[in-house]
């Protein structure tokens, strides 16, 4: 049977060099291509199909910042019955966190409640099946437990709304493997490192960064999280990708790494979290996803 593998984020940066690795790795899966934006969405299906034209690319339109969004492709996607690997790499980082539509903090719901509230949607579709199904979470060494807290786990108060829903992100995949491991399904977290993308671009101008590439690369033999493309900040994906989640350590956030001599790999490292805040916190994202439903009662099956 063929897998069906879902990215977010999938029209740039990390989730599109992911897409092109995962079917290089193997042309038999099915990806499907979330975008927020459906004529992006075909154009990057027709990049992908460029380089792989017999792959098997299908797209869906959701925006993770917009929750009737999420659940309408929730929707279009139970119909198509299938899913066995999800894994999320878009996001947002901005200095000015801002209350979006359904009344929420827009980093908190792109970055992890919009996906949450995907997972919890399209529950039949990834557990029990006869082999396991997983789930990757795009997380980040900037996932910061002094960011978080469980008062103002949206981070309506703070400065750092992109660390906090990155530790959200840690907490939350620490208790899917909790609640979910026994249906088959398994969660993990990773972190690209330094990678050039639309992300970095807002912190430094291109220019900039084009005219540090050369202090980059030489950093790179002490620090090796300056994974500094798309290509080599996916490595953990693809690794884990290749690996039987059942043997997995939930505990662990899965580094991207490049050495100074531009050779990719996985690093392990034990993740920062208390299990009784995460499994607290996860009580909190069930209250918010209940009371999500109550009001989009109209898009649910
Ligand atoms: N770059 C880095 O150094 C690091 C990145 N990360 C994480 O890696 C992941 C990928 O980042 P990166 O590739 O660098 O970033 P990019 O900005 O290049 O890509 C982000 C992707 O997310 C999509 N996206 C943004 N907002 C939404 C939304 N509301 N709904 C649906 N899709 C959305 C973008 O779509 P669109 O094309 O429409 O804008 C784009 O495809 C993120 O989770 C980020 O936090 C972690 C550590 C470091
Ligand atoms: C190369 C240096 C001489 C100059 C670069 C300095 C900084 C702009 C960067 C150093 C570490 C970077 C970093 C991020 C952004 C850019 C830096 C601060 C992130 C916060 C980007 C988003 C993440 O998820 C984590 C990154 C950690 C490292």
């Amino acid at each position: 049977m063929e897998r069906v593998v879902l990215v977010t984020g999938a029209s740039g940066g990390v989730g599109l060099a992911l897409c092109r690795r995962l079917l290089g790795e193997d042309g038999r899966i099915h990806l499907c291509l979330a975008c927020r934006n459906a004529q992006k969405a075909e154009a990057t299906r027709d990049l992908v199909l460029q380089e792989y034209p017999a792959a098997q690319v299908s797209t869906v339109e959701v925006d993770l910042g917009n929750l009737a969004s999420v659940l309408r492709a929730a929707q279009e996607l139970r119909c198509r019955r299938l899913l066995h690997m999800l894994t999320t790499a878009e996001g947002v980082m901005t200095q000015t966190d801002r209350l979006n539509g359904d009344g929420l903090q827009e980093v908190f719901t792109t970055n992890l409640f919009g996906h949450f509230i995907l997972i919890r949607q399209l529950e039949s579709l990834l557990c029990g099946n006869e082999k396991p199904s997983r789930l990757i979470w795009t997380s980040s060494s900037n996932a910061r437990e002094s960011a978080f807290s469980l008062s103002d786990y949206q981070h309506a108060k703070g400065q750092e709304s992109y660390s906090s829903s990155k530790y959200a992100t840690d907490l939350t995949s620490v208790v899917l493997n909790r609640k979910f491991n026994k249906q088959g399904l398994y969660s993990s977290v990773v972190c690209p490192g330094l990678v050039m993308s639309n992300m970095t671009f807002k912190i430094l101008p291109v220019f900039l960064w084009v005219l540090l590439m050369p202090i980059m690369f030489l950093i790179r033999f002490f620090a090796k999280t300056y994974t500094l493309t798309p290509y080599n900040g996916a490595e953990a994906h693809v690794w884990l990708f290749k690996q039987k989640p059942e043997y997995l350590d939930p505990l662990v956030k899965y580094h991207s790494c490049t050495s100074g001599l531009g050779k990719n790999f996985v690093e392990p490292r034990k993740l920062d979290v208390d299990e009784e805040t995460a499994e607290k916190f996860y009580q909190k994202l069930l209250e918010l996803e209940g009371q999500t439903l109550e009001k989009y009662g109209d898009l649910l099956d």
